[in-house]
């Protein structure tokens, strides 16, 4: 339905998201002119700031109307979409274990039975936006695969308005780059190119860092010689990584040799499906069928529900807050 800007108030500020604020928000309904409050239709407002002419945010609001056609379990739910105060303001269904790159920085790295229920999902949901909207993700990276209590996995922020990809610096990459080698050349690309930032993607939360300039062997014993929730400072994890900037990193996509992950930690199935996505030729590199019969695949997509997940992402944040010592500023944290 068309959601006004007075249907929302917003309760706090959930924290920076990189394209902006990102509030939580509770939608209330008048009834019998009482307000009331709906605490479960929480729902985390992302505000796009935009300065474009009123008919280009008008065409966008319009584009991203399909989303209310967008049902996967797969995908972020969407709670409706408007413009105001010079943004473009889209309301999702709240996820309360946050984005992977999140999870990422409170663990050492991912374990590789939770990294294929992610492959699992992430495949299915791009399936599902190629098969139901003819549309492929454009921006696949950790911070835009979303996670809840309950072990869901969703995808977000994926490429539904031509108008606002046109309209924000797509381009725009900030300080890493997940784009495949082909989309960094201004060359054509599709979903192949997913594909690559799928792959891109596994690596960095399976070592527990962005994996370009790939991590010398010396590197990899490093970071594997403490376990997933090691008390050794991150830093010394990583030995000499010198972080590039990011022209030199693009130049490094580009030209060097792709990374891949050592077998000595990781199974067989899950270094071959790695390799096959990090292939610098779209013509090598495995598309969304291929991959969806691979061993690694099929060795978590039986597995139907996610309990696995919940205990794991329970385990993360309980850990985290005996960390922080009990103050209550963690991601389930009500308002
Ligand atoms: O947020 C975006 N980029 O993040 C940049 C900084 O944070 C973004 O870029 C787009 C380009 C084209 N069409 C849409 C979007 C879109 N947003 C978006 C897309 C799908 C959903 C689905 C409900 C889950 C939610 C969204 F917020
Ligand atoms: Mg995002």
């Amino acid at each position: 339905g068309e959601l006004k800007h007075d249907d929302l108030v917003n309760i706090c500020e959930l924290g920076q998201g990189n394209g902006g604020i990102v509030w939580k928000y509770c939608t209330f309904t008048n009834i019998d002119d009482q307000c009331q409050w709906f605490w479960n239709s929480l729902s985390p407002k992302k505000g796009i700031y935009l300065e474009v002419k009123p008919a280009v945010k008008t065409q966008i609001v319009r584009e991203l109307k399909v989303l209310d056609r967008c049902n996967s379990p797969y995908i972020v739910g969407f709670y409706g979409t408007f413009a105001a105060e010079g943004q473009i303001n889209i309301c999702t269904e709240y996820m309360d274990g946050g984005s992977l790159d999140l999870i990422l920085k409170k663990v050492m790295r991912i374990p590789e039975h939770i990294l294929g229920k992610i492959t699992v999902a992430v495949l299915r949901g791009l399936n599902y936006l190629r098969e139901h909207h003819r549309i492929m993700h454009r921006d696949i990276k950790p911070s835009n695969i979303l996670v809840n209590h309950h072990g869901e996995i969703k995808l977000c922020d994926f490429g539904v308005s031509a108008q606002l990809i046109n309209s924000t610096l797509q381009t725009f990459i900030g300080t890493r780059s997940y784009m495949s080698p082909e989309r960094l050349e201004g060359a054509h690309y599709g979903i192949m190119s997913d594909i690559w930032s799928l792959g891109l993607s596994l690596v960095e939360m399976a070592l527990g860092r962005y994996p370009i300039p790939p991590p010398s062997i010396e590197d990899i014993d490093r970071l594997f010689d403490v376990d997933p929730y090691g008390n050794q400072s991150r830093l010394q994890g990583y030995g000499c990584y010198n972080v590039l900037a990011i022209f030199e990193l693009m130049e490094w996509i580009v030209n060097e040799a792709p990374p891949s992950l050592p077998q000595k930690h990781f199974s067989p199935e899950f270094c071959d499906l790695i390799d096959r996505c990090l292939k610098k030729s779209t013509t090598e590199r495995a598309d969304l069928n291929t991959l969806l019969h691979h061993p690694f695949y099929k060795r978590y997509e039986t597995e139907s529900d996610n309990q696995d997940v919940s205990l794991w992402i329970e385990q993360v944040y309980k850990k985290d807050q005996s960390l922080t010592n009990g103050n209550n500023n963690n991601q389930y944290s009500r308002c």
